[in-house]
């Protein structure tokens, strides 16, 4: 017998403005894809390539998914060879692969009996710490939503930076958001590329002194050379994010020095193995990793979710507390943080069932059966 094979596409709106230095974004763009395999054993992944690129991408994930599917319904698929030549090129091709082998990986921890996270790692936790991401544009909303933040029980808080008209509106974005969490706060700044490398140096030592833990990815992806300049000059830590496409960039990453830490998202990585083959480089070489979402739905959610329980040693707080930044998970779980932490769902596999009736809401166009 063989596998099945379906998909839907949704397009939803976010629940607040989430203001980034690559722009605002209004809506998140991706689809569900579902295996059923031989012995009635299922499987859920997500397609969700980065917000800002998603709508143009997601198009071509799908179209790659409508060529590959005589080939993924005769067999179970070798991602490897299916997707061959769009591994590390293509932001398409990575973020389909991440569904693919997330829905695979559900079926088969799912019979096994075990959650995923414990399925990938006998030692997987079974809650994460996680960070509250600020995205309100203005000062006082940043630092309201800040204050709400910390009055919910986060411990790390990550800005969105590169947003302000000005260099002195940004540090006092900064220093509005550090008041408002008081000192006992850890605070992460993330610019999503925004910054060149000299003005990202120059504005990291006006904002040291507001005790910044990392700032994520100053300088566009492609600037290693930059963001390894920005790290040996600036006295806050450098994480890459954008930059962190697989093992081979992580490995230049590694060699040059450019970073403190490695932020790995699914989609961008191309999945839980290469994420984890990152983790692995990184940590040999001291390099901390850190986990997030890409503001997925429900499915690629829970799948970063334990990916990061099933991390070793994994110790900042992970990027996973986005579920409610969506206007729906399209899960049957909220997969909400309680406390600065998220708790694995208690099922087998990734432990997430689609709500029916969210996707049909939320539905958009292009589906496969
Ligand atoms: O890290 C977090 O707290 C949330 C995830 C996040 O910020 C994000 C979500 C989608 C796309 C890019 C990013 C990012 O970290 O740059
Ligand atoms: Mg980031």
């Amino acid at each position: 017998m063989s596998w099945a094979l379906g998909w839907a596409a949704y397009r939803m709106p976010f629940t607040r403005p989430v203001a980034t230095a690559r722009g605002r974004l209004a809506f998140r763009a991706g689809a569900i894809l579902w295996l059923a395999g031989p012995d009635g054993v299922r499987g859920l992944g997500e397609v969700a390539p980065l917000p800002d690129l998603a709508e143009r991408e997601l198009g071509r994930a799908l179209g790659l998914l409508e060529e590959l599917r005589g080939e993924i319904e005769r067999g179970e698929p070798d991602l490897e060879r299916l997707l061959a030549g769009w591994r590390d090129g293509m932001p398409a091709g990575r973020a389909l692969r991440a569904a693919l082998e997330t829905a695979l990986l559900d079926a088969r921890a799912r019979q096994a009996g075990l959650p995923l996270a414990r399925w990938l790692s006998a030692e997987a936790r079974t809650a994460v710490p996680v960070n509250a991401v600020v995205t309100a544009p203005s000062i006082e909303a940043a630092a309201d939503e800040a204050r709400g933040a910390v009055a919910a029980g986060f411990r790390t808080v990550k800005l969105k930076v590169g947003v302000a008209e000005t260099e002195a509106a940004e540090v006092e974005r900064v220093a509005a958001v550090r008041e408002a969490i008081g000192s006992g706060v850890r605070l992460r700044l993330d610019a999503n590329g925004g910054w060149t490398s000299e003005q990202a140096v120059r504005l990291l030592r006006r904002l040291a002194v507001y005790e910044i833990d990392l700032v994520e990815q100053p300088v566009p992806a492609g600037d290693l050379e930059g963001l390894a300049a920005v790290r040996r000059r600036a006295p806050v830590a450098v994480a890459a994010d954008e930059a962190v496409t697989g093992p081979e960039t992580a490995r230049r990453i590694l060699e040059l020095e450019a970073a403190d830490a490695l932020v790995l998202k699914l989609p961008v990585t191309g999945g839980i193995a290469s994420a984890r083959e990152i983790a692995e480089l990184a940590v040999e070489r001291g390099c901390a990793v850190i986990v997030t979402s890409a503001f997925e739905a429900g499915v690629g959610l829970a799948a970063a979710l334990h990916l990061a329980a099933a991390l070793p040693g994994l110790s900042p707080a992970s990027g996973l507390a986005t579920a409610g930044l969506l206007a729906a998970t399209l899960t049957d779980e909220s997969l909400l943080p309680r406390r600065g932490c998220l708790c694995l769902p208690a099922g087998p596999g990734l432990g997430v069932s689609i709500d029916r009736a969210a996707l049909d809401r939320w539905r958009q166009g292009r589906e496969g059966r």
